[in-house]
């Protein structure tokens, strides 16, 4: 079984290096490039077989010795501005002293660094202790995490970066009527002497997907970018890479195919298991985020709408309320009596109703309160939804066993 992550015959370095061509792959003795690096005392141990990276994080690794908290956040790439924008909208504005440093704090978080890095370094530096928490993609922890116990994913939805890790082949040749991963690995063309080409960024999660779909003889190569078109140059067979609104696939005249998912990946918050244990204050800090965080999150995707409506109690008007099925609320209507001065004498004809709609519902909902008598609508953006109780906290305790 070839299952292996080889580099080309003259390369010896470890990324950004794609097969030869069929023939001279075939005609070229391809022996494993495992390279083994020594890491001062400080570091965890760490053997590299090209870009991957397989991490000891045994019991004996320790947290290191520093005082300050460590928050890694994304130095570059379609990730770097919504991550600070998220933090910005959380009233967690990043400072930056100077744009090409790679430090930074936040103000209202006391004795909490942050520090840029490529989002790879950032899931290394959680392994090794250097960083106490990140923000990344899940398609990142889970690839350089390899299954690590030491990350936590503390946050699993922060709303940005969606996209999914995919397998894809070519539309035409002989994967014109190949559409799942069963029909994939019962071709007949893939042997030990010549195994499907996979070219990806995603070597540990490809090889142990493969394997989980009975593919046998699968070779990969890597690189760091424009995957899409290592097949028509000729130098892959598939792709496995990642995907959000397909076009670049289309593009590329590649296919997705059934089954060829391996992840569904969004910008998670990650933490070291260890530090958040052993790290004064940590726990503190980022329960502090994660109540930020999700009260900001719910508080997106609703807004507050208030409406005066005629009424003879506020019990009857709530119930014409309730009758609604988009007027609910989070928890029901604030019913609120509308004082006004006539001939005299304070009378209520009008209540004021208070709810929060979900933004996609918003036109139904006023449709609906206009039809049980709605008027004077105004509607505003909510900026944070508290709740007595944050559920991903808990969760994170229960992680911690405490
Ligand atoms: N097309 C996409 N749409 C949405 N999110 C994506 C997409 N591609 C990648 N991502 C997410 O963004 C993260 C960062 O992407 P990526 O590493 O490709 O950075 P980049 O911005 O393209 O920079 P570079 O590839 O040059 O390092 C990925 O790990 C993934 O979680
Ligand atoms: O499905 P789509 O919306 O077309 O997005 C998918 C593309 O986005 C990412 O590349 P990116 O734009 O980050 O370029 P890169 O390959 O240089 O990293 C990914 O590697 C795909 O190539
Ligand atoms: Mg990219």
């Amino acid at each position: 079984m070839i299952m292996s992550l080889r580099a080309p015959p003259s390369s010896t370095s470890s990324s950004c290096s794609l097969f030869p061509s069929r023939r001279s792959m075939h005609s070229t003795s391809r022996a494993m490039l495992p390279l083994s690096v020594a890491f001062p005392t400080r570091f965890v141990s760490c053997s590299l077989l090209q870009d991957q990276v397989s991490v000891d994080t045994g019991a004996g690794s320790k947290v290191s010795d520093r005082n300050e908290l460590r928050l890694g956040l994304p130095s570059k790439g379609r990730m770097a501005d919504d991550t600070l924008d998220l933090l910005k909208d959380c009233q967690l504005s990043v400072r930056k002293v100077n744009p090409r440093q790679y430090v930074a704090d936040i103000p209202q978080l006391s004795n909490l660094e942050v520090w840029f890095q490529r989002p790879k370094d950032i899931v290394r530096k959680l392994l090794s202790g250097d960083l106490d928490l990140g923000i990344v993609g899940l398609d990142i922890v889970r690839e350089y995490g390899q299954g690590s116990e030491d990350l936590i994913i503390v946050h699993d939805s922060l709303d940005f970066g969606d996209c999914h890790l995919s397998i894809a082949i070519p539309k035409y040749g002989i994967f014109e009527n190949i559409n799942s991963m069963e029909e994939l690995a019962r071709m007949p063309q893939w042997t030990a002497d010549k195994p499907l080409r996979v070219a990806t960024g995603f070597t540990y999660l490809g090889s142990k997907f493969m394997r989980e779909k009975g593919l046998k003889h699968v070779v990969f190569s890597t690189a760091d970018g424009a995957l899409e078109a290592a097949p028509a140059m000729g130098i892959a067979d598939a792709i496995l890479d990642l995907v959000s609104s397909g076009t670049t696939l289309r593009e590329n005249n590649l296919k997705e195919i059934k089954d060829g998912i391996v992840l569904e990946s969004q910008a998670v918050l990650v933490a070291s298991k260890k530090s958040l244990v052993h790290r004064k204050g940590l726990l503190d800090t980022t329960h502090e985020i994660i109540e930020r965080l999700e009260a900001h999150l719910r508080a997106v995707g609703q807004f507050t709408v208030v409406a005066n409506m005629r009424g003879n109690s506020a019990d009857e008007v709530a119930q014409r309320v309730l009758s609604q099925p988009s007027l609910a609320g989070l928890q029901g209507p604030t019913v609120s009596p509308v004082f006004c001065k006539r001939d005299g004498e304070v009378v209520v004809d009008y209540y004021a109703i208070v709810i929060c709609v979900p933004k996609k519902a918003l036109y139904k909902s006023v449709q609906q309160l206009r039809a049980i008598g709605g008027s004077g609508v105004l509607v505003s953006p909510l900026t944070y939804i508290f709740d007595e109780e944050t559920p991903r906290w808990q969760e994170l305790l229960g992680k911690l066993g405490l």
